[in-house]
């Protein structure tokens, strides 16, 4: 450390010369880098700039009305962000006032209905959305005044909220496809995933990411608190072909088909096709888990119908596959199922492309019939 003393002054002015204690390095070279690192030198390119630069390249795509669809995404995930992060000092935590459930009948926190509320008004406002459908309410509706508005936006406002009061990561999952003012919002909002024109999620971590496709790549924004702008970070990221950890509630082993259990067990053992023995990485959170998954390759599973195809699978499978990966409900490509139901339930597995057509090739590995677990 070459800099003066922590608590030195100034002869001159008398002012505390102390560097930042980030900047405690080597060399006066990087402490001079790491200071100018912390100034806004250069103008980064921003979840919008980079929208509205794709947008523009590629016309006729549907992309038309996209940068301020995305601006209210934007927005709401940056209010999500803030509730999740003050939840428990502003006491926002716990079960939904009623002890309500959602049309899922999955059991309602205070943050899903919140998170819920923000996304619908920010996405209401921005003028381009006609149809909205969310996991937290029984149908998709039309948004009042926004009847020739082109886009249909299906999300989960906070997926995982069942961990929120462990601080455990949590996430918002959307999709975007294009609406047909001919149909009903049900119609809309039952469009199969590779009628997307743009999915993505912001995961609620150490960090707070969005990941996003607006059809050329996957590509992921981190939010920068000073500047309050999502900030490109990795452009057309690239899932491994093939990873080395998979990722499943392993507790419900006994009641998995023969073909997940052998697949399981030869990943254990280094018996699969890449002849490495795989890591288990389970955090109970969707988001995450797939955030994970797709920078490390490797298989995101629920071999249960549990997760929303609508809300849920397509979205996140879309990212996936945009990356390079590869998303399945364990007998077929995820995203050419249409959708038979606006809650409708499948079992999930997104990952490397190789991990994943390995996984099928065991044939039954989908756990059928819903099993009820009590957690
Ligand atoms: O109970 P399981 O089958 O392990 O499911 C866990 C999964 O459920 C989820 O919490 C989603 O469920 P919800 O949509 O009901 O919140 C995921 O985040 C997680 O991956």
């Amino acid at each position: 450390f070459l800099g003066p003393a922590p608590g030195a002054r100034s002869p001159s002015t008398g002012r505390d010369r102390t560097p930042a204690a980030s900047c405690v390095v080597m060399s006066d070279q990087q402490q001079s880098t790491c200071r100018s690192s912390r100034l806004l030198t250069d103008a980064p390119a921003t979840l919008i700039s980079e929208a509205g630069r794709e947008a523009r390249g590629r016309p006729g795509q549907g992309l038309e009305d996209i940068v301020p669809l995305v601006a209210a995404l934007e927005a709401a995930c940056k209010g999500i962000s803030m509730l999740v992060r003050r939840a428990a000092i502003a006491g926002a935590t716990g079960v939904a006032s009623g002890g309500g459930q959602n049309a899922g009948g999955d059991e309602q926190k205070k943050l899903d209905v919140v998170s819920n509320d923000l996304l619908k008004g920010f996405l209401a406002r921005s003028g381009v959305v006609r149809v909205l459908a969310s996991e937290e309410e029984d149908e998709p509706v039309v948004v009042e005044g926004n009847h020739d508005a082109r886009y249909v936006v299906v999300f989960d406002p906070l997926d995982g909220s069942s961990n929120i009061d462990a601080s455990i990561p949590t996430g918002t999952i959307f999709g975007v496809y294009l609406a047909d003012p001919s149909k009903s919002a049900r119609e809309n909002a039952l469009q199969p995933g590779n009628k997307l024109v743009a999915g993505g999620y912001c995961l609620y971590s150490s960090s707070t990411v969005m990941v996003i496709s607006l059809g050329e790549g996957t590509h992921v924004f981190q939010l920068d608190r000073d500047l309050g702008e999502f900030v490109l970070t990795k452009h057309s990221i690239k899932m491994p072909a093939r990873g080395r950890s998979y990722s499943l509630n392993e507790a419900r082993e006994p009641d998995w088909p023969d073909g997940l259990k052998q697949y399981i067990s030869d990943m254990k053992t280094g018996a699969g096709q890449s002849g490495e023995r795989y890591d288990l990485v389970y955090v109970c959170s969707l988001v995450a888990d797939v955030h994970y998954t797709l920078f490390e390759g490797g298989v995101a599973m629920n071999p249960r119908s549990h997760l929303r195809l609508v809300y849920e699978g397509n979205p996140m499978g879309w990212v996936v596959e945009q990356a390079g990966g590869r998303a399945s409900t364990g007998a077929a490509a995820m995203l050419d199922k249409e959708p038979s139901d606006i809650h409708e339930r499948i079992p999930t597995f997104l990952g490397s492309e190789e991990d994943i057509l390995e996984l099928e090739s065991y044939g039954d590995v989908q756990q059928l019939g819903n099993k009820k677990y009590a957690a």
